[in-house]
């Protein structure tokens, strides 16, 4: 892998010491394609190679990421990522002016005369957002509405007008960027967190074709589970049972993803443990790992949702480990 190459199962930033702040986003043997996945890819594609930009919404643990990592990667282009922030002003995004830089020229030529000049120039850095502009690479903007509309409201002209407004460059005659026509966004975001979010202006919105995520189908929440932890696939699918069951459990104040999946297939696979009736370990390990998303956190609570998994675990997992033979 070069510089700077991510798996597109990875979401983490790396900067290189060269500076270079794009990623390179590859996919990884763990990266699972299934019908639905690949169903979502070839949608989201046309629309971007139609010059709109892609808005993927959903709850928390659907794929959203993963997916635009995914997405970005067949575009073959280098990715900026940006995660949304309440604190981003437009300039986090575009960039600012960073000091002055001052030429004096002093002339003396004729040694009865001397001539001086100075000159004050502002510096310029560019932010994120305009660097991909200027060099046409996919915008990742990883749940975009943690920042302000105010500070979002400069992707208004880029997506509609193909025009980076840069204030700050006025005076050196660069006040306006032509969007690269290769620039390409984006965008998720979860409608269904209130902490830390702020209403998306309207006009943004509008500007994007926004695909809703829900959770993904059985098979593809088995096959990552397995890719992610190494599980056998039927000792991944009755995890993934009683996680969905979890997840359809009325007034839930939360609700367990997939990740609760892979986690209790991580921790089964490393233990050497099995997802079967028998086995006090897995049962404890899925509690752990479901406690919080019943309706009640009391002690009572935890009882109902112990004796609930019991219950689940008799009627889905097998009594024991089967042989790799039956
Ligand atoms: N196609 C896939 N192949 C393998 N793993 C996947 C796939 N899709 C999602 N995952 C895994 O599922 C988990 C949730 O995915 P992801 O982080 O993309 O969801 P998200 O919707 O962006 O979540 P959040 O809103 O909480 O950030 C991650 O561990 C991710 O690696």
């Amino acid at each position: 892998m070069g510089s700077n190459t991510v798996s597109t199962l990875v979401t983490a930033i790396k900067s290189e010491p060269s500076g270079d702040d794009h990623l390179y986003p590859e996919a990884s043997e763990e990266f699972v394609q299934t019908p639905y996945i690949r169903e979502i890819t070839e949608r989201a594609l046309a629309y971007l190679n139609a010059g709109c930009p892609v808005h993927f919404a959903g709850p928390a643990g659907t794929g959203k990421t993963t997916l635009a990592f995914h997405i970005a990667a067949q575009l073959r282009r280098p990715v900026m990522l940006i995660h949304g922030n309440h604190e981003f002003s437009s300039s986090d995004l575009i960039g600012k002016e960073s000091g002055y830089r001052k030429n004096r020229l002093v002339d003396n030529f004729i040694h009865s005369v001397l001539r001086e000049e100075e000159e004050l120039k502002s510096l310029w850095v560019d932010n994120r957002l305009t660097t991909c502009c200027r060099n046409g690479d996919t915008l990742i903007y990883d749940e975009f509405n943690r920042s302000t509309a105010e500070a979002n409201n400069v992707l208004l002209s880029i997506l509609e007008e193909g025009i980076l407004n840069l204030p700050g460059l006025r005076a050196m005659g660069e006040g306006y960027l032509e969007v690269n026509p290769n620039f390409k966004a984006i965008f998720t975001s979860n409608p269904q967190e209130y902490a830390g979010t702020h209403a998306t202006q309207d006009a943004l919105i509008d500007r994007m074709v926004t695909i809703k995520l829900d959770y993904p189908d059985r098979d593809t929440e088995v096959r990552v589970a397995v890719a992610k932890s190494g599980i056998a696939p039927e000792e991944a699918g009755c995890i993934v049972d009683i996680v969905a069951d979890f997840r359809r459990l009325k007034n839930n104040k939360r609700i367990p993803t997939v990740r609760a999946s892979i986690a209790i297939a991580r921790i089964l696979a490393l233990k050497g443990e099995h997802a079967c009736r028998g086995n006090a370990f897995f049962h404890r390990a899925c509690l752990d790992v479901l406690c919080m998303y019943g309706t009640e956190e009391s002690a009572a609570g935890q009882v109902t949702l112990s004796k609930r998994l019991e219950k689940l675990i008799a009627r889905i997992c097998p009594a024991e480990k089967k042989s790799p033979a039956a």
